[in-house]
């Protein structure tokens, strides 16, 4: 399982409803420093998803740094009478590169379906900004053998937006029974659903999308997870927080 990857690494922290004006700085200030003093190359794309006010901030503090940004949702609208939806355009305004769409805590919270998604992931590609499609199942959904088909229909409408489309994604493998919860997916377990979801991609010619993983994330586990020849990098959550922790899962 140790193949050698072509993929870049690619490690992107969502701070979900976290941060403040003071909280951020100090943590950008940690990230960007981290990346632009470390003793030794950092082999790893590094991006950071705050909370849609402070993008104007994150986008200020890592300007011209290695270290780029997105959000965590956008509107599958372009503009219009839609309170409180953020739209593919206004991202580009803060240069967003990265937007999350389909987290699990949208669609568990928020209703989202895989067809919403989709669209969403439509919206951003539309405006070039890379989507980073979340799926994941249940703990439920695991324990009755569900999990490769929960995973193939959250899927199945981004596949089918095309090859072209897809080749522009990364899929973010997030368990939901993983996230927040301190319990990982094992290294093997994670490559299991990775290898399917490559297989899945596959069938569109887009193969070598990265796919990351998801889910109590952190320096400790990083490496053993990345070592795992479908997974190109990790979704961080709480261990994102803290900027020396986060640089540690980047360079695990
Ligand atoms: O988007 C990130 C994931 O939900 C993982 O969160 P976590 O690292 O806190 O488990």
């Amino acid at each position: 399982m140790t193949t050698a990857k072509t993929r870049q690494r690619l490690v992107i922290g969502n701070w979900k409803m976290n941060g403040s004006l003071a909280a951020n700085e100090v943590l950008l200030k940690g990230i960007r420093e981290g990346v632009e003093n470390a003793t030794a190359p950092v082999n790893c794309t590094i991006a950071v998803c705050p909370s849609f006010p402070y993008l104007g901030q994150v986008s200020q503090a890592l300007a011209d740094s290695p270290v780029s940004w997105g959000a965590q949702d956008v509107s599958l609208q372009e503009s219009g009478a839609f309170t409180g939806e953020v739209s593919a355009t206004m991202l580009n305004d803060f240069n967003c590169t990265w937007v999350l769409v389909g987290h699990s805590e949208r669609r568990a919270l928020h209703g989202e379906t895989s067809e919403q998604v989709a669209l969403k992931a439509q919206a951003a590609l539309a405006h070039n900004i890379t989507p980073v499609v979340c799926v994941g199942e249940t703990l439920q959904d695991r324990e009755q053998e569900k999990t490769l088909a929960v995973i193939q229909a959250q899927l199945a409408p981004v596949l089918a937006l095309g090859e072209q489309a897809v080749n522009k994604m990364v899929i973010a493998y997030e368990p939901v029974w993983a996230i927040g919860t301190g319990l990982t997916a094992s290294p093997e377990q994670a490559q299991e659903v990775h290898a399917y979801i490559r297989a899945q991609l596959n069938t569109v010619g887009a193969g070598n999308v990265q796919v990351l993983y998801g889910g109590s994330v952190k320096a400790a586990n990083a490496a053993s997870l990345f070592a795992m020849s479908d997974i190109d990098g990790a979704l961080v959550g709480g261990a994102a927080l803290v900027a020396e922790e986060f640089l540690n899962i980047a360079t695990a």
